[in-house]
């Protein structure tokens, strides 16, 4: 699913007018009845609340919230309009305050006339959507900050009144702080940063049948993977596959008191997928690797709790290195060794060999940044946003961290994958890929050492591009952990349940075989 800019979307509003042969109002009236079955579903037919106060701006926001005033009142809504004046209304607020029914009352706001709001107030925010051309001020500004103290249950309508929907607002601006957010068609860049979480609440985006031809033909960096994009990504494993045709992978992992991570990666390694792997372990972790990992064949390092070589890689179709492995420094001249000879081709005109760097791998890239040159094509990185921040430079806010991360990606032509709720994805290219699955359960130590057992598997299976593999890893990843969550509720995760469902989150993306039998 693709992310627009706010004047993207104006001109999508236009096509599918023009395309669909509609007026501008029916395609607000779409809108207004998505906002009302976001009601029913709420409340139901019998439960609506008591008082329901509509603040609606000038522009089609607040015709949007005029047009909901018209359809809740229909439905026996108790419901009130509130109208922040203006010197010009959009034409199809004009429409739809002609059409609110003479029943609901209607009162102009000023500065000494602000709404009643209670604790019990259902309030819809339509004072501005995607129009907002600069921070609020004067009587908007205190509509805003007197709703953010009556502390209300608050639906914003399309975007938090306030909130810039693809970049920062001046710090102390007024934004709505919303419990519910409801949108239409496609998400916004603002939904998926941390910092404008406390605005956006929960969102959903409403489907209003807006132009595909017009999505398709319109470009943008932004992408959102959810279940629709990820439907068939899997491929199928052909009925006379053998362990060979998913690859052998090489996992460098562990050490003394992290063994943990090497046996969690490990294990979402082998439930990627993977056809066979090997784990470079140090010597202190062999008993419990192998008797926790049957599976998996061990490599027992000279050392005994850090890794101090690196096996010779022949015989793998993709490496993996960084759980749990410490920041020794012999183990960092493993890492030099590996990103030298992962830096030269493996053959002719092969592509460089698949790699996967992780936590202190991603530190130790941080202390000498100019292993950063000898990164092969396509690495996969995995950093948190500090380990991010050790490899570049402190980010001034959510969506300057985007533009080092874009950054980043391109110069090193490899693909960054920034963890974190909507776990952002980085490519060579340019494109940012916002990941829609996991939940905050997975906030728990080991969920990241699973991601990269999972990269490593996908990233060896040959039928996979590299920049598939990843997108997949990281979907099947948050989703395993949703499964998990089912079970066992948020708090009571812990990484090992991610790891046990990996397999149905990977059927979930797998297409059916076909002519295998
Ligand atoms: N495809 C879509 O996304 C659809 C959008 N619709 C609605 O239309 C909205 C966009 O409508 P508009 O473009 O009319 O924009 P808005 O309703 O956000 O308001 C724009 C108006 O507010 C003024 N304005 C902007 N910033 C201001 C500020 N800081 N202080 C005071 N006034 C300010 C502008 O000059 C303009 O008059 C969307 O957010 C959505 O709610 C729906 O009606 C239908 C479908
Ligand atoms: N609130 C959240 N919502 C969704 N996913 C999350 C959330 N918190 C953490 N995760 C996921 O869990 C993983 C945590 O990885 P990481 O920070 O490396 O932890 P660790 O080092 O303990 O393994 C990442 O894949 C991240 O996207
Ligand atoms: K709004």
């Amino acid at each position: 699913m693709k992310i627009l800019t706010a004047a993207q979307t104006r001109a999508l509003d236009q096509a599918t007018i023009t395309e669909q042969g509609l007026t501008s109002a029916q395609l607000m009236e779409r809108a207004a009845q998505a906002l009302l079955f976001w009601f029913y579903g709420q409340y139901g037919y019998g439960r609506v609340p008591a008082d329901t106060l509509l603040l609606c701006g000038p522009g089609n926001n607040g015709g949007d919230g005029l047009a909901l005033a018209r359809l809740l009142h229909e439905a026996n809504y108790s419901v009130r309009v509130a109208l922040l004046p203006a010197s010009r209304y959009s034409p199809d607020w004009q429409h739809n305050r002609q059409r609110l029914p003479a029943a609901v009352p209607v009162a102009e706001i000023s500065a000494g006339a602000l709404p009643a709001i209670s604790a019990d107030t259902v309030v819809v925010d339509a004072l501005f959507g995607t129009g907002l051309s600069r921070p609020l001020a004067g009587l908007a500004a205190a509509v805003v900050a007197h709703l953010n103290q009556a502390q209300a249950r608050v639906l914003a309508v399309d975007i938090p009144s306030g909130l810039f929907a693809e970049a920062s607002q001046p710090a102390d601006s007024a934004v709505v702080r919303a419990r519910h957010t409801v949108s239409f068609g496609l998400p916004k860049l603002a939904f998926l940063l941390p910092q404008n979480a406390e605005f956006v609440g929960e969102w959903q985006v409403e489907d209003i049948e807006l132009s595909p031809g017009f999505i398709a033909r319109t470009t943008t960096p932004w992408h959102y993977t959810d279940a629709a994009t990820m439907a068939g990504q899997l491929p199928p494993r052909p009925r006379f596959s053998h362990k060979g045709t998913f690859g052998h992978a090489l996992l460098l992992a562990g050490s003394r008191g992290k063994m943990g991570a090497a046996v969690l990666a490990a294990g979402a390694c082998l439930r990627g997928g993977v056809g066979l792997l090997t784990a470079h372990i140090p010597a202190c972790g062999y008993d419990i690797f192998q008797n926790s990992q049957p599976e998996a064949m061990c490599l027992s390092d000279a050392q005994p709790d850090h890794i101090s070589e690196l096996p010779n890689l022949k015989p793998y179709q993709a490496v993996a290195i960084g759980p749990g492995l410490g920041q020794h420094a012999a183990s960092s001249s493993v890492l030099r060794q590996l990103l030298e000879a992962a830096s030269q081709p493996r053959e002719k005109t092969g592509p460089p060999l698949p790699l996967v760097l992780d936590a202190d791998a991603l530190n130790l890239l941080g202390q000498h940044r100019e292993l950063l040159s000898l990164l092969p094509e396509n690495a996969v990185l995995t950093p948190h946003p500090k380990e991010f921040e050790r490899l570049t430079e402190p980010a001034r806010d959510d969506y300057h961290r985007l533009e080092l991360l874009r950054d980043f990606a391109q110069q090193h032509r490899c693909l960054v994958v920034l963890k974190g709720a909507y776990t952002c994805l980085a490519t060579p290219g340019g494109e940012l890929h916002f990941n829609s699955t996991g939940n905050p359960g997975m906030a728990t130590g080991g969920s990241g050492d699973v991601l990269t057992g999972l990269l490593l598997a996908l990233r060896a299976d040959a039928r996979l591009l590299p920049f598939e593999a990843v997108r997949l890893a990281v979907y099947a990843h948050g989703l395993a952990g949703d499964l998990a969550a089912h079970e066992t509720g948020e708090a009571g995760l812990v990484a090992g349940d991610i790891v046990r469902h990996l397999g149905p989150a990977l059927s979930r993306c797998s297409q059916r075989a076909q002519n295998t039998k």
